[in-house]
């Protein structure tokens, strides 16, 4: 089966909170979500065992950012989880990711491994805080670039970015590496604590691969209506 190109961000605090959202969704639908540190640190793997229940496809983003060998040791516990994707922070460098990736491969038990996902420059993250915080000279667009390289040469297959360095991206290293993009908002709404920010269909038109959105989705009123918006939008593109 396709995965959706939509990923909802299931950024509740509870297990009871996450699936009462899920199970307002049609059984016949299969939904891609992604399960991140506010409710896996609370709930941890029982939440991934109910909603692979409940036939989603699970994006679990905790980031790992850390020296290689502790890194290598997580991931090969999280390939065993029967999750889709996984994220790591590219800044951790080559050996981390290196050491991301064979986790991965030594961890599973099945011959399949997730997807290996390295954050680029976070969505809530200006160029000016890149440039007067982090002290790092290069714009955005360059770092974004040379993190998604370091992460390509060392076996990851996509990146987090913002939607308008997706086609930077594709072209520097190809269109087969994943872009997932978050800071998505309708037309209208409120960025919140996101700085680089499009429309879904903006990010469709792009080239990104996927889009993950959170609240734009679930802090809506009618939360599958919302949904429904965010197809429409996308389509759009
Ligand atoms: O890795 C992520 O998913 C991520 C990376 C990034 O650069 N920016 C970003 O917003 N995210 C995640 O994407 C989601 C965005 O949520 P909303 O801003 O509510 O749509 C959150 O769960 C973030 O943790």
């Amino acid at each position: 089966m396709s995965m959706s190109p939509i990923i909802i961000a299931l950024d509740f605090q509870t297990c009871q909170e996450a699936l009462a959202f899920v199970d307002q969704f049609s059984t016949s639908q299969q939904l891609f979500v992604k399960v991140g540190m506010e409710l896996f640190y609370r709930e941890g793997t029982q939440i991934l065992t109910q909603l692979k229940r409940r036939g989603c496809q699970i994006f679990l983003d905790l980031k790992l950012h850390d020296i290689p060998n502790t890194v290598f040791q997580s991931m090969k516990i999280l390939s065993q989880l029967g999750i889709d994707m996984v994220t790591i922070h590219a800044a951790g460098g080559s050996k981390m990711i290196r050491a991301a990736h064979d986790g991965l491969i030594a961890g599973t038990t099945t011959g399949q491994t997730p997807k290996l996902l390295a954050v680029t420059q976070l969505t809530s993250i200006s160029e000016t805080d890149l440039h007067e915080e982090l002290h790092i000279g290069l714009s955005l667009e360059e770092s974004v670039l040379d993190l998604a390289k370091l992460a390509k040469n060392n076996g990851v297959d996509g990146v987090i970015c913002a939607a308008t360095e997706v086609n930077a991206i594709h072209q520097a290293v190809g269109r087969d590496f994943l872009c997932v993009t978050p800071g998505i908002r309708l037309p209208g709404q409120d960025h919140q604590d996101q700085k680089r920010v499009v429309s879904p269909s903006q990010a469709h038109t792009y080239g990104a691969n996927y889009i993950v959105v959170g609240r734009a989705i679930t802090k809506a009123p009618d939360k599958l209506t919302a949904f429904k918006e965010v197809q429409r939008n996308w389509d759009e593109g």
